[in-house]
């Protein structure tokens, strides 16, 4: 429960339409418990008429005609207005969740896999709606018809009202407690299983081609029917929660039917009420109960999302590791790059660059060799701080890193990593990633510079040919050159360029490496690769070999 108070923020912002849906709910509750109380007045009245007694039909049909046309309208005006607001407040959490999770990523708990953060942006999220429309909604709704009926009850059955205000506490408050105490266990294993069977489609999805190479689908298939069949058993014991108290909930209300029946007939005996009443009031009470099923029902799912809560809050304050300064300095227009006795490990392991000291002149072009897994990578991520360094410091004209604002870093270097992505867009807006103001000149030239505009002219919609999912339409290396056309198109002055000649042959590789020059005129560029690179292509070549420079 206290995980879902976290989100009472974004509650509180869309308080007035679910305040409205909440007063919507009591107006159907109430309407409806009126209906069935006018009508069993009603019938019980005109049944008597036949008697001899004189009865006016007018007012009492137009009772039942309005309460049912009232119960209608506003149960239409709730849905309507709980589901805007709740669908709007689901947006509010995926906003809000999206900001905090950008700064935090890459999350420190390396555990937490891609599928389970979808799962948790979407699902978890989803789940957190019947926080407010099924549960808390109906909760206050019953808890104001509830005593209502208890004071009606006080004035024309005194001898009832105990009883039913006890039953009704009970099955509106007590049984949805108890409901949720003991379901807990429950709705976490659900929602943790959900995001397992979720999980188990995202990674058969992507590993489709080679699961089916290595002729492993069958027991993939069966891997997913078993954490399938988990879901369903753990949906199926919180069900049993659920049904348990649904069963609870009907008993106290034969209870307080029979006891509001007992001490009905008692005061009709005395002559203290009149039979069309008391059967008015005996339907009524049937009525008011309508709201403790509702709250069953909907409670049962309180326990998931109590359990999504949780895990949209750990993502949510998970650690920032890479911060802002409170303070930071301006951008120094054009300073030379400089790593001073840099050490650098993840999360505690053996370090992966050692006592590093490497200056770069803005305008130089340099390359970073070396046998893989020697460190090339991890050195562009400090300095595109994307992670600090345990000891030493990287500069930027003179100020460390760690000093500026990220974004004004970000804008002053682009980088084209080994795993950059092409986004299910056209290649003009894949490449407008670049540079957002970028013209049609600069486009072609960059996908040029990257060895792929003859390609990309051969296309019949060109540079609007959208890409499909993963730039699945294009080969490994051509979505690598759109890449790489993206970070040439870029304005920065600084280009940090990692195996940019990854998925080319050995033809496209030198006359990539003979456009780079021109492709990158004045400004500084770092590349790291593994290619022979042709002489004059760059002013140095640094090599690393075990996280240490040698050369
Ligand atoms: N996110 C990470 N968490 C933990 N260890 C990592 C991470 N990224 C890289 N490493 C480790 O750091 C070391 C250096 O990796 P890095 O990617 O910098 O090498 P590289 O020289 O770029 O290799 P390659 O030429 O294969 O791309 C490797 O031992 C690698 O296992």
């Amino acid at each position: 429960m206290k995980a879902l108070l976290k989100f009472r923020p974004l509650f509180a912002n869309r308080a007035k339409g679910l305040l409205l849906a909440l007063a919507l709910s009591l107006v159907t509750l109430a309407a409806g418990v009126a209906l069935l109380g006018t009508s069993g007045w009603f019938i019980t009245a005109a049944a008597l008429t036949t008697l001899g007694v004189s009865f006016n039909l007018f007012v009492p049909s137009s009772l039942v005609r309005g309460f049912s046309f009232i119960r209608i309208l506003a149960r239409y005006g709730e849905k309507l207005v709980g589901h805007d607001a709740t669908l709007r407040l689901l947006a509010d959490i995926r906003g809000w969740l999206f900001g905090r999770l950008f700064p935090r990523i890459p999350l420190a708990d390396r555990s937490l896999r891609h599928g389970d953060l979808v799962s948790r942006l979407t699902a978890d999220v989803d789940a957190l709606d019947t926080a407010f429309l099924v549960a808390i909604g109906p909760i206050a709704a019953a808890v104001v018809v509830g005593t209502v009926m208890t004071a009606v009850l006080a004035w024309l059955i005194p001898g009832a009202a105990l009883v039913y205000g006890l039953c009704f506490a009970l099955a509106a408050l007590a049984v949805p407690a108890l409901l949720v105490v003991s379901s807990r266990r429950a709705g976490t294993e659900v929602v943790q299983r959900a995001a397992a069977t979720r999980m188990a489609v995202l990674d058969g999805i992507d590993g489709h081609a080679d699961l089916v190479a290595f002729g492993i689908l069958g027991t993939t298939q069966a891997d997913f029917a078993d954490k399938a069949g988990a879901l369903a058993a753990a949906r199926g014991r919180l069900a049993s929660y659920a049904t348990a108290a649904s069963g609870s909930v009907q008993l106290l209300s034969g209870l307080a039917l029979v006891s509001v029946l007992w001490a009905g007939l008692l005061a009709f005996d005395a002559g203290a009420i009149d039979g069309p009443v008391m059967i008015g009031l005996l339907l009524a009470v049937l009525g008011s109960f309508e709201a403790t099923g509702a709250i069953v029902r909907s409670v049962a799912k309180l326990s998931t999302a109590m359990a999504a809560a949780e895990r949209l809050s750990e993502v949510a304050e998970a650690p920032i590791a890479i911060a802002d300064p409170a303070r930071p300095m301006a951008l120094p227009e054009d300073g030379a790059i400089a790593f001073a006795d840099v050490t650098f490990c993840y999360g505690g392991n053996a370090p992966v660059l050692r006592d590093i000291d490497l200056a770069i002149a803005p305008g130089q072009r340099l390359a970073i060799t070396g046998p893989s897994g020697s460190g090339k990578s991890s050195l562009l991520k400090l300095l595109l701080r994307l992670a600090d360094p345990q000891s030493g410091r990287v500069t930027l004209g003179g100020v460390p890193l760690t000093a500026l604002r990220q974004a004004d870093l970000h804008a002053h270097i682009a980088l084209l990593s080994q795993d950059s992505p092409v986004f299910n867009d056209s290649i003009r807006n894949n490449l407008l990633i670049g540079r957002a103001d970028a013209d049609d000149v600069a486009l072609w030239a960059a996908l040029d510079a990257a060895q792929i505009g003859a390609f990309v002219r051969s296309l019949p919609r060109g540079l609007d040919t959208v890409l499909g999912e993963m730039g699945r339409t294009v080969s490994t290396g051509q979505s690598r050159r759109l890449c790489l056309a993206r970070t040439l198109v870029s304005n920065a002055p600084v280009l940090l360029l990692d195996e940019p000649t990854n998925g080319l042959d050995r033809a496209a590789e030198l006359a990539f490496f003979e456009t780079l020059k021109t492709a990158t005129a004045g400004r500084t560029v770092v590349l790291v690769t593994h290619a022979e690179i042709p002489e004059g292509t760059v002013d140095a070549v640094v090599e690393l070999r075990n996280g240490a420079v040698v050369r």
